[in-house]
């Protein structure tokens, strides 16, 4: 996990993947939450319609019931029949062929009493009979008769009804008050006419329809007249329950529906929510390919560059390409050199503090010690080197007399013209004390030393820097000790006690002169 997030490519990784997550969440839930329902409702709205259209095929049927027993029932000879004045009636037109035409099981005409006159139809083992009024072997028709003579007993108007009939099977039934039609008159009686809704009759329905349907007859219930029941992803059914008679009955229409609207929406939306999820994807690679292009490429660059910094001893230089860049990381990578240059310099000064003195300018006993060390380190048997020590005579009545100002003025002087005169030589020239400088020359023998020595005593009292209180010389005087390594043993510390001791000599001999440390503690001090 730590190695993960110490990448910023890994994290960056990390967040698109969950990014890409939680769109894709995102999408799955609006298809659960917000289209799988419009679909659903789309669905139930294309079932609805179905049965529709199966129930207006079955009111046109109804319709067509309607005709044909108001026909039958206006008919004029009809009337004279149910009068009792056309006994010929029977024989012309209520033979068995008029049922199978007509495709009914059974017709019942009643008299003005509601009571059975005629009855034609077929009985439970499907014989034809045809009988004037309820008597074997017409009393198949019993129930209905009686349902009939109920029915328009209680009928307030004579007007044609037609209704579909789940007594004990299903039919469709019309029922029409008969009429002469020459002239206004009272009903003469009544016209049934039963056609039952027979396999050969539903599957003329379902050729209507186009609809793969049942019809069944079931007891009424409360709160169940529509249902739709998804019994696999293609296919689905649909009931509705058909107000029938008697009305303790319905009839139910089961059509058994494709779900190919629902598929093809669905199909529709998989294929969106691919190529989505798709252009995601490709988008989230392309982001991930620019940036590890434009800003982690880069970014490792620097990181590279700075972890050299650390490792090299020569400070690597930066890459140029990233120097010239014109965005944020070019910025940025400028801004750095231009810290690391800045950061050089203030060390370069720091150091130049470390080891100079702040007053004359001259190095410091740092500086001076260090030299030292490494000449006398690098010095070979052969070879000599010598040190002098100098040190300003009266300084303290110098001060006294011309004050601290003056005295640090003096000090200032006396370093520059001592630096001016050794430097170019190759001398080093470092205050190592607070009136005291010591002057480091390699590669020189106690004559050459002696004679430098000299030549800066003159050049220092020539310089003719007026020292009124003191009792050498009324010009600012120096005392100089010299000391040489004599063996490649001698340590920095040896040589610098030995100078010092030769100054001190000098000193003790009367100031303003020079004095050498030999290496038999004899100590040559030398007039000016
Ligand atoms: N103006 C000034 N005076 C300094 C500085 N450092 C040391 N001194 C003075 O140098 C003087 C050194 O005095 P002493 O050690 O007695 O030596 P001297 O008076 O030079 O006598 P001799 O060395 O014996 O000739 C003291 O008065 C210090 O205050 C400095 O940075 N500036």
């Amino acid at each position: 996990m730590t190695a993960l997030k110490g990448s910023l490519r890994n994290r960056f990784l990390l967040s698109l993947a969950a990014v890409l997550c939680l769109a894709l969440l995102a999408l799955v839930t609006i298809a659960r939450f917000q289209i799988m329902p419009i679909l659903l409702e789309d669905e139930e709205a294309y079932a609805d319609a179905e049965l529709d259209r199966i129930e207006r095929a079955l009111g046109a049927e109804l319709n067509h019931m309607r005709r044909l027993v108001e026909d039958w029932a206006h008919w004029d000879d009809t009337y004279d029949f149910i009068q009792g004045e056309r006994p010929q009636y029977v024989d012309s037109n209520l033979y068995e062929s008029t049922l199978e035409t007509l495709d009914l099981e059974m017709m019942i005409f009643l008299d003005a009493d509601s009571e059975p006159y005629w009855i034609v139809g077929y009985d439970a083992q499907g014989e034809f009979t045809s009988c004037p009024g309820m008597m074997p072997p017409c009393d198949w028709a019993s129930t209905a008769v009686a349902f009939l003579g109920r029915y328009t007993e209680q009928s307030q108007d004579d007007t044609t009804r037609t209704s579909l009939l789940a007594a004990s099977a299903l039919a469709l039934g019309g029922l029409s008050p008969i009429h002469q039609s020459r002239q206004e008159s009272l009903a003469g009686g009544w016209l049934a006419m039963v056609r039952p809704l027979s396999e050969p009759w539903i599957e003329q329905l379902r050729d209507t329809t186009g609809v793969e349907l049942e019809l069944s007859r079931v007891p009424v219930q409360a709160g169940s007249e529509q249902i739709l029941e998804r019994t696999s992803p293609t296919q689905m059914t649909a009931s509705r329950l058909i107000p029938a008679l008697p009305s303790s009955h319905a009839v139910r229409i089961d059509a058994s529906l494709p779900r190919q609207r629902y598929q093809a929406s669905l199909e529709t939306f998989r294929f969106a929510l691919y190529w989505t999820s798709g252009v995601l994807i490709a988008t989230l690679l392309i982001v991930l390919w620019l940036l590890e292009r434009m800003v982690l490429t880069p970014l490792r660059q620097l990181a590279t560059f700075t972890q050299r910094l650390h490792q090299e001893t020569v400070p690597p230089a930066m890459p140029a390409t990233l120097l010239c860049r014109q965005d944020e990381i070019g910025m940025l990578s400028r801004e750095f050199r231009h810290l690391l240059e800045h950061q050089r310099q203030q060390s370069d000064q720091l150091r130049d503090l470390t080891l100079h003195d702040p007053l004359t300018g001259v190095a410091n006993r740092r500086l001076f010690d260090q030299r030292l060390t490494e000449v006398l380190n690098d010095s070979r048997a052969s070879e000599h080197h010598a040190a002098m020590m100098i040190d300003i005579d009266h300084f303290k009545l110098y001060n006294d007399h011309y004050g601290h100002q003056a005295g640090d003025v003096c000090l200032v002087t006396l370093a520059q013209h001592m630096e001016a005169q050794l430097k170019p030589q190759g001398f080093l020239v470092a205050r190592t004390g607070g009136e005291e400088f010591s002057v480091l020359l390699p590669h020189t023998s106690q004559e050459d030393a002696l004679q430098l020595a000299r030549e800066l005593l003159e050049a220092i009292e020539a310089l003719g820097l007026d020292h009124e209180t003191s009792p050498t010389s009324r010009h600012v005087t120096v005392s100089i000790g010299i000391a040489v390594q004599h063996t490649n043993t001698m340590e920095p510390g040896d040589i610098m006690r030995a100078a010092d001791q030769a100054l001190y000599q000098a000193k003790a001999n009367g100031r303003n002169r020079v004095a050498a440390f030999e290496c038999t503690d004899l100590t040559t001090a030398i007039e000016p």
